[in-house]
């Protein structure tokens, strides 16, 4: 892939998740810089992965080819007014993965035409196994596309989206997603406690049936995930009892609630920040 020097703009777990997933892959560390206030998380980073760590934003901004910005929404209108002030973005490519800021609200923040891909990445990049959506305005040219993708499938996988709302949708089925397993696992590993686990078995228990599924969904691509369900589900047995549990109190509906919710947050962000 092609190497740039990039600039992260906040040094929070996004932003290290996806600089440890590069400098793992590859990426030449001595052209990626972080920049945060405080020293806390980016100089973490800097001493892990041999990165450049900064609390000058505007200075690293100016020196790089691309700026990611993985500030907080909340703080993304206050960054970005100053940096625009001191930085030209003419020329460079600017990369968001902030979730509920439009590419509108850049274009008014940094200077109209701005050259900017959103990105809805995954914090399972740290360890490769993100999942990011890609969302481009027409004015990206097809290198800074190609760029912006290997960039993120250096530490998982992609998929473009055509419109800019399918970033949202990305957030509810991927970007937020992690933290519905982390619960669905934090209440199993709670339950198999009260049965009488050691909290570390009863961890390894759970860890292990969800790495073993997921293993097992990555390797049957072909199968339907109903098939693998039901492949565990012996006729009159003890999985049919505990699906039943779910079905009968909604789960699907719990679900689809939930995607949703994500959604309309998004899309309140969009008009606060
Ligand atoms: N966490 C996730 O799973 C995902 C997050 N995102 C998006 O990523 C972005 C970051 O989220 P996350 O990493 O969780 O947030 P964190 O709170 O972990 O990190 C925020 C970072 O921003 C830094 N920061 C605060 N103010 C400034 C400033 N003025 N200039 C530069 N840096 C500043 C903080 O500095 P300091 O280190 O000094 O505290 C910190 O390093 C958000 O916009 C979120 O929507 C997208 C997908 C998934
Ligand atoms: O909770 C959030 O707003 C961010 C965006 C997706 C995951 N974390």
């Amino acid at each position: 892939m092609q190497h740039r020097k990039i600039s992260f703009i906040g040094a929070g777990n996004m932003a290290g998740a996806i600089i440890s997933g590069l400098v793992d892959s590859g990426y030449p560390a001595n052209l990626i810089s972080v920049c945060a206030p405080s020293t806390t998380h980016r100089d973490a980073l800097a001493e892990k992965y041999g990165v450049q760590s900064s609390s000058d934003n505007s200075g690293c901004a100016k020196e790089a080819d691309v700026v990611v910005l993985s500030v907080k929404p909340q703080m993304m209108a206050d960054v970005c007014k100053a940096l625009q002030k001191d930085v030209d973005f003419s020329g460079k490519l600017v990369l968001s993965i902030a979730a509920g800021v439009s590419v509108a609200r850049f274009c008014e923040l940094l200077g109209d035409n701005l050259n900017i891909v959103r990105i809805m990445p995954n914090t399972p990049s740290l360890v490769g196994k993100g999942m990011s959506g890609l969302y481009a305005p027409v004015q990206v040219s097809q290198a800074d596309r190609d760029y912006s993708g290997e960039l993120m499938t250096a530490v998982g996988k992609i998929c473009w989206v055509d419109t800019e709302e399918g970033i949202n949708h990305v957030i509810a089925a991927a970007g937020s997603a992690p933290a519905y397993f982390f619960l669905f696992m934090e209440a199993m590993q709670a339950e198999a406690q009260r049965l009488g686990f050691s909290a570390e078995t009863a961890r390894m228990l759970v860890e292990q049936a969800a790495s073993g599924a997921s293993a097992l969904v990555a390797a049957s691509p072909d199968t339907p995930l109903s098939q693998l369900r039901e492949n565990v589900t012996s006729k009159g047995g003890t999985t049919f009892e505990a699906l039943k549990v779910f079905t009968d109190r909604k789960l699907p509906e719990i679900v689809s609630g939930a995607m949703q919710a994500a959604i309309t947050r998004a899309q309140e962000m969009e008009k606060l920040f």
